[in-house]
Order: structure tokens, then C-alpha cells, then sequence
């Protein structure tokens, strides 16, 4: 008896482009969300599009409540839950990066409350996806959380942000390709779930994106429009999937494991693009596409090397050997690399020297 069944929650609206930060508050009438909106943001962000849009939803005869989170934390998540409560909010608006936006999505899932996704920074893959990540304990991966009801990126704003935000994003698209490496293998080896319609969207995702490396310049809107359609691309294959899977494998762990030893180093995607070239020289050794990973890293001007991260080489050893233990994912670091083997990998990838 054939007894399967996903449920694959997306956006019901999805507007990019320029100056789209305006119809924000079309998208809500469109939605027919009723009530006071709570708009989580963070200090820029709260700046550059939360004050403007507050304005327009004035206008609009609308009164939002705002509140400012410094920090991705769970004191961050509570304090967003209990200002919903006090303003009695209707539903929530994260405006910013990946901290505002996962703030928002954690309280939203607590509160049983939809949310809209606004996005100031094409800095990460978490923008329309399912997954929220905040420091719990040890822990720095991404958990189940609620989908936005809708994503507002307005590529004006995208790409007014710092360019180092959005080679990040673009590093985070390229790191799909060892994750799904990852992926496959776990599959074989340990028979995890594994959704061939994931892994094939957020490979195409990155294949798209590199194809496309020569229009991701800095001060170009069109950039901040390639890279924001691939950062979507990748949420939607984790929504397909119900897991980070096809976006998050050894070079995710890698990561992680930095954000622990090195707090606010590096960013995110700057982190995972250095972990996917070391990832990708243990998944295929000297012969495999290490060299291609780097150079397409490379050449929208994301690190390369641990310098570039401004992460000292035996920060890099000690994530290298130890970040297998924060997750239960199988993936290409097995049961951890040893100290010697890291060293290895690190230095002949040119990531240490
Ligand atoms: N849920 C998911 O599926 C995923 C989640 N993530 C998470 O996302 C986070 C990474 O996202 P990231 O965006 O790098 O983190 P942040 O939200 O911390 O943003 C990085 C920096 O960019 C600033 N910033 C944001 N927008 C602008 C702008 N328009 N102009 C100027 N500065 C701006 C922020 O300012 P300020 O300090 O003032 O806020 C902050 O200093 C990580 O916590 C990561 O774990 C990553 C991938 C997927
Ligand atoms: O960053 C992510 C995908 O790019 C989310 O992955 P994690 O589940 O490892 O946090
Ligand atoms: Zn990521």
C-alpha cells in the first residue's frame, strides 16, 4: 500500500525588485491580514527600510508597532513574543538580515502568528525558508519554524547593503554544492531522507548563480536581483525537502562550529564558501571541483582563505576536527577528521598556510 505524504509550506507572495518595499502594505491587503503588524528589525535595517515602511503603513491608516533586536537570541525571541502580546499584534514583519528575519520566524512559530519576510541584506538562504536558526545552548543550526506568509526584497535596498553581504549570500548559494554532495552520500550510507527534487533545484540554484558570476558587481541592482532570486531558489528546496539538507552539509558544520570558537568573525555565507572549497577537496580529492568552488568564490570576491575570514588557521584545525560532533548529519567528515588529516586538507586547499 503506497503510504507517503509531504506537506511543502511556501509564500503565498513572492515580490522582488525595485522600489517593491513600497507595496508592502498591498501585499498585506492582499493576504487580508487585519490588525496591528509588530515589525522585528534590527539597528540598520530599522533605519534604512523599517522607518520607511512604518511611514507607508501610517499612511495607510495603519499604526505598527516596532521592535529592535541587536542580538539573534532566545531573550530575543521572548522579548518579540511578549511585545506582540503587550501591543496585541496581529501578525509580525521582520526587516533586516538573516538575525531579524529568524528572530521573527522563531516568535511567529511560538505565537502561532503569520509573518511577512522583508529582507535588507541578500546575505543568506533563510529569507523564504522554513528554517530559523538562533544560538540555543551549543547548538548554532537552523530548526523547523514557520514559513513567511510572504517575501518583500526590494533590490534598491539589497543593493545599497554593504557588498561583503551580498558575496555572502552568493558563498551561501555556492555551498549548495557540497551540501548536496553531503546529501547523496548520507543517502547511500545511512539511508536518510532524500528529496531528488530538492537536491536538484538548489544544485541548479548554484549552477545559475556561478553561470551568472560576471552580472554580481558591486553597486549593481541587477546583482542584488540574481543573487536575492538564487537565495529564494535555495529556500525553496529546503522547504521541499523539510531540512536544511540541501543547503547545509560538512561546510555548514564548519561554520557552526566557527561561529562557537570565533563569535562575529566572519559572516555566515563568507564562512560556509571557505568550508565548501574544503568540503569539496575531501568529497573528490585534488581531481574533484574544489578548485572550481574557490575560483567562483573568488571571482565575486568572497574569502577564500581563513586570513580573508580573519580566522587564525588553528581556529580553522579546531572547527575542522571537532565540528562533526554538533549535529546529528551524516556527512563527508564521517565520525570527525584527526588532526594531521585537517591540516592536510586545509593547507593543500591554500586555506591555511
Ligand atoms: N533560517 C535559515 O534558513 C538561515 C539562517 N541563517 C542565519 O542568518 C544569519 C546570517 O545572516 P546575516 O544577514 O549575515 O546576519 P545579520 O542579520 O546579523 O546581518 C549582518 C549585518 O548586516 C547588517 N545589515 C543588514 N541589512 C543591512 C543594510 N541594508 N545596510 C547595512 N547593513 C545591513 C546588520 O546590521 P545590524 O547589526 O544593525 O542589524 C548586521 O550587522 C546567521 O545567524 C545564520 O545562522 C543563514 C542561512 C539560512
Ligand atoms: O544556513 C543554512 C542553509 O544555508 C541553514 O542550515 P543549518 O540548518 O545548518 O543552519
Ligand atoms: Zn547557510
Amino acid at each position: 500500500m503506497f503510504e507517503k505524504s509531504t506537506w511543502i509550506r511556501l509564500p503565498r507572495n513572492v515580490v522582488v525588485g525595485h522600489g517593491v518595499r513600497s507595496e508592502v502594505v498591498d501585499v498585506i491587503d492582499d493576504l487580508h491580514l487585519q490588525g496591528r503588524p509588530l515589525f522585528v528589525t534590527s539597528p540598520t535595517p530599522r533605519e534604512v527600510a523599517a522607518a520607511p515602511i512604518a511611514a507607508d503603513f501610517e499612511a495607510a491608516g495603519i499604526e505598527p508597532a516596532i521592535v529592535t533586536i541587536e542580538e539573534a537570541t532566545f531573550d530575543a525571541v521572548e522579548r518579540v513574543i511578549e511585545t506582540a502580546e503587550a501591543e496585541e499584534a496581529a501578525y509580525l514583519v521582520g526587516i533586516g538580515g538573516g538575525k531579524a528575519i529568524d528572530i521573527a520566524k522563531m516568535a511567529s512559530h511560538h505565537l502561532e502568528m503569520g509573518f511577512l519576510s522583508v529582507p535588507t541584506a541578500a546575505s543568506h538562504d533563510g529569507i523564504l525558508s522554513n528554517r530559523g536558526s538562533v544560538p540555543n545552548g551549543d547548538s548554532r543550526h537552523s530548526v523547523a519554524a514557520e514559513p513567511p506568509l510572504a517575501v518583500v526584497a526590494d533590490t534598491g535596498i539589497l543593493a545599497d547593503a554593504p557588498w561583503e553581504l551580498t558575496t555572502a549570500g552568493c558563498a551561501d548559494i555556492i555551498s549548495n554544492y557540497t551540501a548536496v554532495m553531503d546529501w547523496r552520500l548520507a543517502k547511500r550510507l545511512k539511508d536518510v531522507e532524500y528529496s531528488e527534487y530538492a537536491a536538484a533545484l538548489s544544485e541548479m540554484t548554484a549552477e545559475i548563480l556561478v553561470d551568472n558570476a560576471d552580472l554580481i558587481r558591486p553597486g549593481l541592482e541587477e546583482s542584488a536581483w540574481v543573487v536575492t532570486k538564487a537565495l529564494m531558489s535555495s529556500g525553496v528546496a529546503m522547504s521541499i525537502a523539510g531540512s536544511s539538507r540541501p543547503a547545509s552539509g560538512a561546510e555548514h558544520l564548519f561554520s557552526h562550529q566557527l561561529d562557537r570558537l570565533a563569535p562575529g568573525a566572519a559572516l555566515h555565507g563568507h564562512q560556509v564558501g571557505v568550508g565548501s572549497i574544503m568540503s569539496a577537496y575531501l568529497h573528490g580529492g585534488d581531481r574533484g571541483i574544489w578548485r572550481d568552488i574557490r575560483d567562483a568564490l573568488a571571482s565575486i570576491d568572497a574569502p577564500t582563505t581563513a586570513a580573508e575570514l580573519g580566522i587564525d588557521d588553528e581556529t580553522v584545525i579546531e572547527a575542522l576536527t571537532t565540528c562533526h560532533e554538533i549535529r546529528d548529519r551524516y556527512t563527508i567528515l564521517g565520525d570527525g577528521m584527526n588532526e594531521r588529516a585537517a591540516r592536510e586538507v586545509a593547507t593543500k586547499t591554500g586555506v591555511i598556510s
